[in-house]
């Protein structure tokens, strides 16, 4: 029983991860990163340069991004490459954004790869959450995706090529105690990536969305610190990434030109069930097979995890009457 389950798992991953690359190098390409200084955005940013693109780098902090600059450059792989970086606040107006960008263009040709992995995640329960805490995650992870791509897509279109990717969350897939704020901010990313997605049918645009699970980065570390006890739990239950392994997979997808970027078992479980845009035909199949086994699955996990939040109340109370 058990090994039956454990082909009939590898089979879906095998299946639901199928399909050809579109682009194999990045040979003169332009490929910006905003978040590219840090993490899952400095990661993508190197396979970037591995596969022979020029890469943009955006962040605020000017001594992170000098630094991934000159990393950067110890992975060239041809002469003719290049690699800059610009201090921009993705929070900015949008007219800021778009001189910045278009500089950019000016400086290194026109936009190819828009990854837009600038963003963080402020945890906590709704009701205590800052008033300010809540809009900046909504500035960040959603305007500061929703801005960038403003910018790239009309002239993606225009040209008729180009790939944009938006960095979700699992926590999109699922709603989760702890990530109330951050993760509506998220949902809204994934919201405007479906919408999009119908935008670019009959064009060669490319858009992929991608929910990484907990990813040990820099920002992952700084969250840590104020996560409560019973988010840790949940989340945890998705597993600990790497950086490098988010960031290949999630390139390797876009350059693919798959609708979603997944990672690990949870990841793909969940994609599934979780279903939008079409991604390829065996997906659908998986899909339809698998529903309604992998709903009764998830509602056993939901359950497991409510009983997570109803331990931590009971020890609260408990503390509070000591
Ligand atoms: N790590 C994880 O567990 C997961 C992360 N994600 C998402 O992946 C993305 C990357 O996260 P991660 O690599 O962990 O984060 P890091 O904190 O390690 O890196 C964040 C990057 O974004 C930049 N950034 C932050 N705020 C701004 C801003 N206002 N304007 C421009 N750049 C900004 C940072 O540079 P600077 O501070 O100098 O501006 C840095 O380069 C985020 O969207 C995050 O929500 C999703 C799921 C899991
Ligand atoms: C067999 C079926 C499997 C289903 C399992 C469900 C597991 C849910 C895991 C949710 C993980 C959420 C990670 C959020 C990471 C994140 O966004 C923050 N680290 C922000 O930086």
């Amino acid at each position: 029983m058990v090994l039956f389950f454990t082909h009939v798992c590898r089979f879906v991953v095998a299946m639901s991860s199928d399909k050809k690359t579109l682009y194999k190098n990045l040979n003169n390409k332009h490929v910006v990163v905003t978040g590219g200084s840090s993490g899952i955005g400095k990661a993508v940013a190197i396979e970037a340069v591995k596969l022979g693109a020029n890469v943009t780098v955006i962040g605020r902090d000017i001594k992170k991004l000098s630094s991934v600059v000159n990393e950067m450059q110890g992975h060239f792989i041809n002469k003719e490459q290049k690699v800059q970086y610009a201090s921009l606040d993705v929070t900015s107006n949008y007219n800021t954004i778009e001189k910045c960008f278009s500089d950019l263009e000016n400086k290194m040709g026109t936009i190819f790869m828009l990854f837009n992995c600038a963003g963080m995640c402020i945890c906590g329960k709704f009701e205590e959450m800052k008033i300010d805490e809540i809009k900046q995650m909504i500035d960040l992870n959603y305007f500061g995706t929703a801005y960038p791509t403003k910018y790239v897509l009309p002239k993606m279109k225009e040209r008729n090529e180009g790939i944009i990717v938006f960095v979700s969350t699992e926590a999109a897939l699922l709603g989760i105690y702890g990530y109330s704020a951050y993760g509506a901010a998220k949902w809204a990313v994934r919201g405007l990536a479906e919408s999009v997605f119908m935008e670019l049918v009959g064009t060669n645009v490319r858009l992929t969305l991608a929910f990484p699970p907990d990813t040990d980065t820099p920002g992952f570390k700084q969250e840590e610190l104020t996560k409560p006890a019973e988010t840790k739990q949940i989340s945890g239950s998705g597993g600990l990434h790497s950086p490098s392994e988010v960031g290949r997979k999630m390139l390797q997808d876009a350059l693919k030109g798959k609708c979603y970027s997944v990672f690990g078992f949870s990841g793909h479980i969940l994609s599934l069930l979780y279903c939008g845009n079409i991604d390829s035909v065996s997906q659908v199949f998986l899909q339809i097979v698998t529903m309604g086994f992998l709903r009764a699955i998830v509602v056993v996990i939901m359950l497991s995890f409510h009983k997570i939040v109803r331990d931590g109340l009971s020890k609260k109370k408990k503390e509070s009457s000591n």
